[in-house]
């Protein structure tokens, strides 16, 4: 085998087998595909700002009002003209934007989804964070970072007692994950309805989004979220806002010192676990286990690694990300089960999710045993 791959790889890496593949005509629309691949990776970071441009000028907005002339988008986006061109031209080649009759320009079919998707733009607009520490990815990789503008942006992942960060400094990834937390819901909520449960506990539930939203879908859900105080705090204005305030109670506290509060027949950690290293993880997973009662479910949901047909976005992304924000790992559903069996849960199954991209998801249960060991 391994003779085979190595001959393989000595053929795509010939500069003339290129040269001939891309000539001969059975060969050339795979060589062509191939180079374009490549092209697109050494690109990427181009494509990733001419988006951040769109998104920064409002473009998305103002098309979906209808297609509009080089002359009004000028006017619109307060650029010279030659550089609405230049924006446009990229747009199009990028599929954001279309080209329409009369020399005017529509949404294009990426362009389109993006209207009114404020999840989406605050992830491309966060991205100026995570882009300044991947500038050296070779100095990340080996640990020679000086300062981390992601580890400011995430302020729990590098302190030392979480539990006492200030609710200005929590304040910036609240609002990103609020802001995408209802495309994350509706994906887990649709694979694992709630309604044959009684009290949830969201475990690092941020603002309470996710348990807004389950709410929504059985009205007689009790709620009950866990989060950092200051969290809790941000929490607390929106909880009240949407009418949930005896529906919903709220616990300030650090999962990594403090006991999780008792009561809920199902806990979920949502974008929680990815966030820490294995011994942090693993920890977190037995205290939401000694909350629980036997039989108790556990909603594990996060991004995937390993997931087929999104495999860039778990081990590319979110591992490089997390690298950058300086702890955690993007785990594959198989690791993720191995630890929730050591956490002391069973019957662990994965349940598909409509779009991987947002979030797997795994359901776990307290055995009778484990519960019995719930000291341990
Ligand atoms: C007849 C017609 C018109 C069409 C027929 C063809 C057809 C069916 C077309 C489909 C059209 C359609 C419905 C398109 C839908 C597109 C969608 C839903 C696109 C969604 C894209 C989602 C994206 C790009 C999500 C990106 C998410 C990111 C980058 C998340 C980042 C998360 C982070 C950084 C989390 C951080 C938390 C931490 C720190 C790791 O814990
Ligand atoms: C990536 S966010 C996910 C938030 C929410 N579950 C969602 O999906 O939108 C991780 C959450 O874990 C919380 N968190 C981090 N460290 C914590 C700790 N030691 N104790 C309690 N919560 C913590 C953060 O404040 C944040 O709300």
């Amino acid at each position: 085998m391994d003779r085979w791959l190595a001959l393989r790889d000595r053929l795509l890496a010939s500069r003339s087998f290129q040269r001939r593949a891309a000539a001969f005509a059975p060969t050339a629309p795979i060589a062509h595909k191939r180079a374009g691949e490549l092209f697109d990776l050494v690109a990427g970071f181009v494509y990733s700002q001419v988006l951040l441009a769109c998104v920064q000028l409002r473009l998305f907005d103002a098309l979906a009002e209808g297609p509009q002339t080089l002359e009004a988008l000028s006017g619109r986006l307060a650029l010279p003209g030659e550089s609405t061109e230049r924006l446009m031209a990229a747009a199009v080649a990028l599929r954001l934007v279309e080209r329409r009759g009369d020399g005017r320009f529509g949404l294009g079919s990426l362009g389109a989804p993006m209207v009114g998707n404020t999840a989406i733009a605050a992830m491309v607009e966060h991205h100026a964070a995570l882009y300044a520490d991947l500038a050296d990815p070779v100095a990340l990789l080996r640990g020679q970072r000086a300062a981390s503008s992601l580890a400011r942006y995430w302020p729990y992942a590098d302190e030392a007692s979480p539990g006492e960060l200030s609710v200005a400094s929590v304040a910036g990834y609240s609002a990103l994950m609020s802001a995408s937390q209802p495309l994350v819901a509706d994906e887990i909520l649709d694979a694992y309805p709630l309604d044959g449960h009684r009290c949830l506990l969201d475990v690092g539930g941020g603002e309470g989004g996710f348990l807004a939203s389950a709410a929504l879908r059985a009205p007689a859900l009790q709620l009950m979220l866990f989060d950092l105080p200051a969290v809790v705090e941000r929490a607390r204005a929106r909880r009240d806002a949407a009418g949930l305030t005896h529906r919903m109670q709220l616990f300030g506290g650090s999962f990594l010192t403090d006991r999780l509060p008792e009561g809920a027949d199902v806990a979920s950690l949502v974008r929680v676990i990815h966030d820490h290293d294995d011994a942090t993880a693993l920890h977190i997973l037995r205290a939401v286990r000694r909350a629980l009662p036997a039989g108790g479910t556990l909603l594990l949901a996060e991004p995937m690694a390993g997931t087929p047909g999104a495999e860039a976005m778990g081990d590319a992304y979110f591992g490089f990300y997390l690298l950058a924000m300086g702890r955690g790992r993007p785990r594959s559903a198989a690791a993720l089960r191995s630890m929730l069996l050591a956490a002391g849960f069973d019957r662990v199954r994965q349940v598909k999710t409509r779009m991987p991209l947002q979030t797997g998801l795994l359901i776990a249960h307290v055995g009778i045993a484990s519960a019995a060991a719930k000291g341990v």
